[in-house]
């Protein structure tokens, strides 16, 4: 940069202002700060800064509402958008409405700093034209995650949402592929067309091509009357092809034509059907080894593999998980017109540590699972379906303390014995008064308050249940 460049902050959170300012001074460039959008408008009536680095939620003009007034009055002017309601919408509204780019916060300050020098440098490149991009606002598609690699998948979908180009969606299976295919089709500008998913995995080999491109009356046996293929149902819209790695080496040959000639033939037939058809590839394998095993056509690979987008694994995304349940407690709630049940701490903290094999599915279906099977409107860990206690060491067995009772008591009448009482009783006293201490570090004082007996109950019952060494007493006495 030859010049010191001028930047504009707006934003309503001064802490914000604060940090962005400093950070901007230090990287020798020349930043102001402003509190709103309205000051912000009629400052550019007289000046005009290098970029714009602006929060989206303020009072008066918000930031999409400011950006779309840059974008129109003062082309060129890059115009970084930054929210903390880090959502789909707000990403791609942000894209839509002309944004050079989307800042979820809360954000590294260097790679603001960086983004703000990139926006800089366009904005000296790009000072001559800009082209105003406004699209359509498509509707919503609500795809949860503040984790970085989430902010990514959203940032690649407002980068495309002007595009047809072809995009390989990488995860494994129900980290979202089909949802995140379904956002990139609603916002594009085929959006009023046709979105059709097919799974490769789930279409019995022998049937696939009939199914991506139709069949003659006739083709084969069982082929009683004409069909229309998923492709020309597709047409003008997205075709989305899940667990491509599954598909037969023949289909592959078929489908590398279909995409270079826009054109293909149903099964059995001999007239050309041409189809204007966007690709949505998705696949849980590595599509590479599978190149080099030979199991994978390299040229449809490389024609697949444009734009690639890759969902990590919900153990990889953590922090996703609480906020991922809440939601899918609500929509079960909704689905089985009852009241939504709400997880209780420890429950939600339990449930993010989970390993999740099945990703955002299974956390899915084990919401709607609990929506029916928990008893109360509180979730406890003991209302927890048997296999997710199963899959962890943590001390839980997946059922109340009562029905380990009851089940310890079965099993002891069945084996005859008398007098259960004598040895569950103490047992169950030495489990509180363990626990008890174990919360005070040993105090007995306290300990027995917990407890709610008086002190020297406490000694008493100590010395009964032979706990004297495990109880040691620390230094208070
Ligand atoms: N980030 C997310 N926010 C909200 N819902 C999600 C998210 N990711 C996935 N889901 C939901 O989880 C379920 C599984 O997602 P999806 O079917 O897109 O996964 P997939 O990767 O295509 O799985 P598969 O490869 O097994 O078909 C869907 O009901 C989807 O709506």
């Amino acid at each position: 940069m030859t010049e010191t460049a001028n930047v504009w902050i707006i934003d309503d959170d001064r802490s914000i202002r604060w940090v962005l300012d400093r950070a901007l001074s230090q990287a020798q460039m020349n930043p102001r700060a402003f509190e709103n959008g309205d000051d912000v408008m009629r400052h550019l009536e007289h000046e005009r800064p290098d970029a714009i680095i602006s929060d989206i939620r303020m009072p008066g003009i918000d930031g999409i509402e400011l950006l779309s007034q840059i974008v129109e009055r003062h082309p060129g002017l890059p115009v970084i958008i930054m929210t903390a309601h880090s959502d789909l919408e707000s990403a791609v509204s942000s894209y839509q409405t002309g944004a050079f780019e989307y800042l979820p916060k809360p954000f590294d300050v260097d790679d603001a700093v960086s983004l703000v020098k990139r926006a800089v440098a366009h904005s000296h490149e790009q000072r001559a034209h800009h082209e105003p991009a406004k699209g359509e606002r498509a509707d919503t598609t609500e795809i949860i995650g503040e984790a970085p690699a989430m902010q990514e998948v959203f940032r690649a979908i407002g980068r495309l949402s002007h595009s047809n180009i072809t995009v390989l969606i990488n995860g494994e299976s129900g980290t979202g592929k089909e949802l995140v295919a379904r956002a990139l089709h609603n916002h594009s500008p085929r959006a009023k067309s046709a979105f059709i998913a097919l799974n490769m995995a789930a279409i019995p080999k022998d049937l696939i091509e009939s199914e991506l491109f139709g069949h003659e009356k006739g083709a084969f046996t069982g082929a009683g009357a004409l069909r229309q293929g998923r492709f020309e149902q597709a047409n003008g819209g997205t075709l989305f092809l899940d667990e491509i790695g599954d598909m037969p080496a023949d289909t592959q040959t078929r489908l590398l034509r279909v995409l270079a000639d826009s054109e293909f033939y149903r099964v059995g037939g001999t007239t050309a059907i041409r189809a204007d058809v966007r690709i949505i590839a998705a696949t849980h394998q590595n599509l590479e080894k599978l190149v080099e095993a030979g199991s994978f056509r390299e040229d449809l690979f490389h024609r697949l593999n444009v734009i690639r987008v890759h969902l990590p694994k919900l153990a990889e995304r953590r922090e996703d998980i609480p906020r991922l349940m809440q939601y899918f407690l609500k929509a079960a709630a909704k689905e089985l017109s009852v009241e939504p049940k709400v997880l209780r701490p420890d429950t939600e903290e339990y449930l993010s540590t989970l390993p999740w094999p099945g990703n955002v599915r299974q956390l899915e279906n084990t919401c709607r699972w609990l929506t029916v099977m928990a008893s109360g409107r509180e979730i406890h860990i003991s209302d927890l379906p048997p296999e997710l206690m199963a899959q962890d060491e943590a001390p839980v067995t997946g059922q109340t303390w009562q029905e380990g009772l009851r089940n310890w008591a079965e099993l002891e009448l069945k084996r005859g014995k008398q007098g259960i009482l004598d040895t569950a009783i103490p047992e169950f006293e030495r489990v509180m008064i363990e626990t008890a201490l174990k919360h005070t570090g040993g105090r007995r004082r306290d300990g027995a308050q917990l407890l709610g007996w008086g002190r020297n109950t406490l000694t008493r019952k100590i010395k009964e249940l032979d706990m004297e060494s495990a109880a040691a007493e620390d230094l208070e006495d």
